[in-house]
């Protein structure tokens, strides 16, 4: 089987990774293109031998908050050919799940993460590293709205990560991972011009 082609999706939280992600995947699949997802999230570290009250002051900004190892391992696994089974991850309880699912290797991975361009140990893993590059008042707008929706936060709590360690790990570890891109995208998940050129750099390259 041909090798897979694995591409990096990497950014602030909050600047239309995953939007990115889903529509470029959905239309790669529309025209017949085996692609597989894995989301850095996935692989934060466990944390059920912790108080809930300790669990709330983890950085989980900060690259060791992620299993970058098992990351790793999954995308020289995939690349060799192999199954992997990734784990899932709730960031109401700040814990992985008991669950465990098993893919199989694909022609294209597409991961996306804050902090994956920020890893010597997943770097050389990625054929393609794009960073999407939104100004950080809108990422704070779209983290607010999802954080107190979807991830059971309150204003407060937003607010305080936020200023203590979301927007200072930004500017020590995302930020500078910029210029490591190969495609820098503006404007969100949905940029249509950055879809359709990455689209055709898949297309040329994979040999699909
Ligand atoms: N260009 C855009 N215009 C409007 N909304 C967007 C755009 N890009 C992303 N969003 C929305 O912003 C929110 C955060 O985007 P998401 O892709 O989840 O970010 P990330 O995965 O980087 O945290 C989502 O609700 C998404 O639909
Ligand atoms: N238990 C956790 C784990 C992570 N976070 C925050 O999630 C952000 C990354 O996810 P995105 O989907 O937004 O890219 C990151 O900025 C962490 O602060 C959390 O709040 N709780």
């Amino acid at each position: 089987m041909t090798l897979p082609h694995i591409i990096a999706i990497s950014g602030a939280s909050g600047s239309g990774k995953s939007l990115f992600t889903e529509t470029l995947c959905d239309e790669l699949r529309q025209i017949d293109t085996d692609v597989l997802v894995l989301c850095e999230d996935h692989y934060y570290r466990d944390q059920t031998h912790l108080e809930m009250s300790e669990r709330e002051k983890t950085n989980y900004d900060h690259p060791n908050a992620f299993e970058h190892e098992l990351l790793a391992q999954h995308l020289r696994d995939l690349k060799a050919g192999k199954s992997i089974q990734y784990p899932h991850y709730c960031f109401k309880t700040h814990t992985r799940l008991q669950k465990l699912t098993e893919v199989t290797a694909h022609r294209v991975v597409v991961v996306e993460g804050i902090l994956l361009l920020a890893s010597p140990e997943l770097m050389p893993l990625f054929d393609l590293k794009v960073y999407m590059d939104t100004p950080l008042d809108i990422c704070l707008l779209r983290r607010i709205q999802r954080d107190l929706t979807e991830r059971g936060r309150t204003l407060d709590s937003v607010a305080k990560q936020y200023e203590k360690t979301v927007k200072p790990m930004y500017h020590q570890f995302i930020q500078p991972c910029r210029h490591k891109a190969n495609i820098v995208v503006t404007q969100g998940g949905k940029n249509r011009p950055a879809l359709e050129v990455i689209k055709a750099h898949i297309r040329n390259t994979s040999k699909l």
